[in-house]
């Protein structure tokens, strides 16, 4: 499993999208599943323990198999939503012949022991009633009938019988380390078997005796009353053999792996691609999980999506994308939303003058683990809230509270985050002392210290990725000014602390280093998304379980989202856009207000997005950002210095993609123009001033770089080109006429035509009718 915390060298089946129904479905075997996410800390504490528990009933795989899911890989994260899995580790047990995904019943593995989990599977195998595992030995406990003619019944030479107390574990895990062995078979016998306890003379609980088929019997000669004990004495007897299975460690299909390049990072700054891949991983993984979103979700979904709307300093698509799922929450009247329907708007799919993308990719750079199971996802999961308190202190008037992104965290960790524990820990940290947080000052600093009790809770545990140790943060070499020492004793200085975060996690700090060009993205999504489209229409037919809610959700979506978003979307976008740029306006004003004040040494106030001047006691963003204002020389992208020259490559395709993807916006707003789409000033504005300052790119001349560029560009150029091709085939009769006509020109012909027409026909009527009247003047009578 690419990135996993498992390796073919383990005990255990390693399954993925394609191998998990078909191995586990209709097995003549049981199973237990782990479904893990690599990027989880407790199934990474876990890990240890399943393996073990994997090697220790090895020889117990004819009757029951142990498999592990990775539902961080995305390849497999619908197996694991048709599995029903909503957080990790999640253990499934699945009895052999079960049917359908949904036969699995989850197993809890209190305190996470070996001997427990052996139990409990011990336990769900005596649930099977009618379709015994075939190669499972009976578990249940002998009764004298069966003792007294079993050598008659079965070919075997030896009959261990294990003696013990109803509750104890020892004669059943015997009987499951011996089932792979021929020649010997082992039953466990109640301490209540009053006659079989006398005929042996047994005295101890649990006691082993070996009956021989030739009328023998003797207590089995061991140190120590155990199951290992037991099992290495029987499987060393003379004329007991291992039988033909073969414990099944070998995965279906080869791994594939790809190995992940490191990324040079900066730990002083804040990586987009870390943002974006964070709000990717949570609106389309997390979220996705729950076919139907209910009550306390909903809520929890509204107020985390409307934070992301209001606060995240995302590019101007991210944030297009963001407010238009917000737009569409906010409408949902109902307290059940179908994830189908919400997957339609989590899609990108709008192109044209303000497309609405948010990359799929995802892509860790200062999350950047130096295994692919450490860091990732939580990470930039950590980040981002932080981020948006940050963000908080910024707009004070758009914010209904102290507590809100506080408030819409502590609801998404609880209803979403795949990890469970982490997220009851969480909960418990929020339960205590969140409602104590007063200011948003204050909301930036409780989530400082209470990450703090996090890593302090983790160092040294096998989460710890070694080469990124889990510090108190910042560390001195960060922010210096952030610690003291009073009476020996560190103290952190919380006004510098504060000021320090508020810097780090500020716009001007986050680098674009490897985020996907908006065109490619958009490129790229729109035909993923007609690509998901088509899939859908074929999976609804084969997906029986999800059919009822697929159709509820289409239906849904067409009667609500087309109709809310064409009908409602672009007035609300209007309504709403300006209402809130005027309360940023304001909040902008007023905060600049309180720095000229003093109050907060934080440089000018912007909008979320924009760039800002650098913070207090650390090196914050690029030069070329610092103080800009007015219309900029177009780089989207703002590279880290120290790999810029790495990454000369990147810098201009992304160039080129941005340029070349405004000049078709402009294009795109020409002829929605031209459609009568409302374009108001402030869109059309920009897009002219871009149009503009671009004017001397040579798009011929990039255009033959990229070509050039070889394999990789080889896609893009053709997704390019399908996508161009596209235009023009929509486009083709009015080329065919010459370029600048559009169907409003060609009406407005026609209706001058029209009008010019009937103005001569009037003309001649008139002259007509003149004539004729003085024609007849003569024959009345003159005066
Ligand atoms: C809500 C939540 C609860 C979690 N609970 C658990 C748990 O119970 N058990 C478990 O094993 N894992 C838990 N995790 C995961 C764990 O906290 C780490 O996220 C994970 O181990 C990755 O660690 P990391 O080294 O990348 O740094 P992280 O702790 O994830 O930090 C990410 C980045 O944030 C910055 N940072 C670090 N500390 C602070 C701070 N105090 N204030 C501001 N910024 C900071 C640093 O730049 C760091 O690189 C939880 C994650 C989240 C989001």
């Amino acid at each position: 499993q690419p990135g996993g915390l498992y390796s073919p060298g383990d005990a255990l089946v390693l399954l993925q999208v394609d191998t998990l129904e078909r191995r586990v479905l209709n097995s003549s075997s049981a199973w237990l599943v782990e479904f893990y996410a690599s990027w989880c800390g407790h199934c990474v504490h876990f890990a240890p323990t399943w393996r073990a528990l994997a090697a220790d009933i090895q020889e117990w795989s004819p009757a029951v198999n142990l498999g592990v899911v990775n539902c961080a890989d995305i390849a497999n994260q619908k197996a694991c939503k048709k599995f029903g899995i909503t957080g990790f580790p999640t253990l499934k047990f699945f009895k052999a012949f079960s049917k359908s995904p949904e036969d699995g019943t989850k197993i809890f593995h209190p305190g996470d022991s070996i001997q427990n989990l052996r139990q409990s599977i011990i336990t769900n195998l005596e649930m099977h009633k009618e379709t015994w595992p075939p190669a499972c030995p009976p578990l249940e406990p002998a009764s004298v009938e069966e003792i007294r003619g079993f050598f008659q019944t079965n070919n075997v030479m030896y009959l261990a019988l294990i003696f013990e107390a109803n509750d104890s574990f020892v004669g059943r895990e015997v009987t499951l380390d011996m089932l792979q062995y021929e020649n010997v078979a082992v039953r466990r016998v109640l301490s209540s078997e009053e006659e079989l306890v006398k005929k042996y003379g047994v005295t101890a609980f649990p006691s082993g005796f070996l009956l021989i088929n030739n009328g023998t019997f003797s207590r089995i000669p061991v140190k120590m009353e155990a199951r290992s004990f037991y099992t290495y004495f029987l499987r060393r007897l003379p004329g007991v053999t291992r039988g033909p299975y073969a414990p099944t460690s070998a995965p279906d299909t080869p791994i594939k792996s790809t190995l992940t390049p490191r990324r040079p990072a900066d730990r002083s700054k804040v990586y987009m691609a870390d943002l974006e891949s964070a709000l990717h991983y949570a609106l389309r993984v997390e979220v996705a999980r729950f076919s139907v979103l209910t009550g306390e979700r909903v809520r929890a979904l509204k107020d985390f999506v409307t934070v992301l709307a209001k606060y995240f300093p995302g590019r101007p698509f991210v944030q297009n994308f963001l407010r238009s799922v917000d737009r569409w929450l906010r409408n949902m009247r109902e307290s059940r939303i179908p994830y189908s329907a919400l997957e339609r708007v989590l899609t990108n799919r709008k192109e044209g003058q303000a497309p609405e993308v948010l990359s799929n990719n995802m892509t860790w750079v200062g999350c950047q683990g130096s295994k692919p199971h450490f860091r990732g996802y939580p990470c930039s999961l950590w980040t981002l809230f932080h981020l948006l308190t940050v963000q908080a202190t910024r707009y004070r008037r758009l914010g209904t509270g102290p507590l809100e992104v506080l408030g819409a965290m502590r609801g998404y960790v609880w209803s979403f985050f795949g990890c469970r524990e982490c997220a009851q820990h969480f909960e418990g940290m929020a339960a205590e002392s969140m409602d104590k947080v007063r200011s948003v000052d204050k909301a930036v600093l409780w989530l400082w210290s209470r990450h703090n009790r996090v890593n302090a809770r983790l160092a040294g545990t096998e989460t710890e990725d070694p080469e990124f140790p889990k510090l108190q943060w910042p560390p001195p070499d960060l922010c210096p000014l952030c610690h003291g020492v009073v009476n020996r004793r560190h103290v952190w200085d919380e006004a510098a602390v504060l000021r320090f975060l508020k810097a780090h996690f500020s716009p001007a700090n986050i680098i674009l280093d490897y985020t996907e060009p908006e065109m490619v993205l958009v490129v790229r999504h729109s035909r993923e998304a007609k690509e998901g489209a088509g899939e859908r229409a074929m999976g609804e037919g084969e997906e029986r379980g999800e059919a009822e809610e697929e159709e509820r959700g289409e239906a849904e979506e067409e009667e609500r989202g087309e109709a809310e978003e064409e009908e409602r979307g672009e007035a609300e976008e209007e309504e709403r856009g300006e209402a809130e740029e005027e309360e940023r306006g304001e909040a902008e004003e007023e905060e600049r207000g309180d720095n000229g004040r003093g109050e907060e040494d934080e440089g000018e106030e912007r909008r979320p997005g924009e760039p800002e001047a650098a913070g207090v006691g650390m090196e914050v963003g690029g030069s070329e950002r610092r103080g800009s204002s007015g219309p900029r020389k177009p780089s989207i992208v703002r590279m880290n210095p120290k790999t810029q020259e790495l990454e000369e490559d990147i810098v201009d395709l992304d160039n080129f993609s941005e340029l070349h993807y405004k000049s078709k916006a402009l294009k795109a707003a020409a002829v929605a123009a031209n459609k009568q789409w409302r374009l108001s000033k402030r869109d059309t504005i920009p897009l002219l001033l871009a149009d503009d300052s671009h004017q001397d790119f040579d798009y011929a001349a990039a255009w033959e770089r990229l070509r050039r560029r070889g394999r990789g560009s080889k896609q893009l150029i053709g997704a390019l080109e399908e996508n161009e091709g596209d235009a023009l085939r929509r486009n083709h009769w009015f080329r065919m006429l010459g370029v600048g006509f559009s169907r409003l020109d060609l009406s407005l012909c026609i209706v001058l035509y029209f009008l010019s027409s009937m103005c001569l026909l009037g003309m001649y009527t008139f002259f007509r009718m003149r004539t004729r009247l003085r024609k007849g003047r003569p024959g009345f009578p003159t005066a």
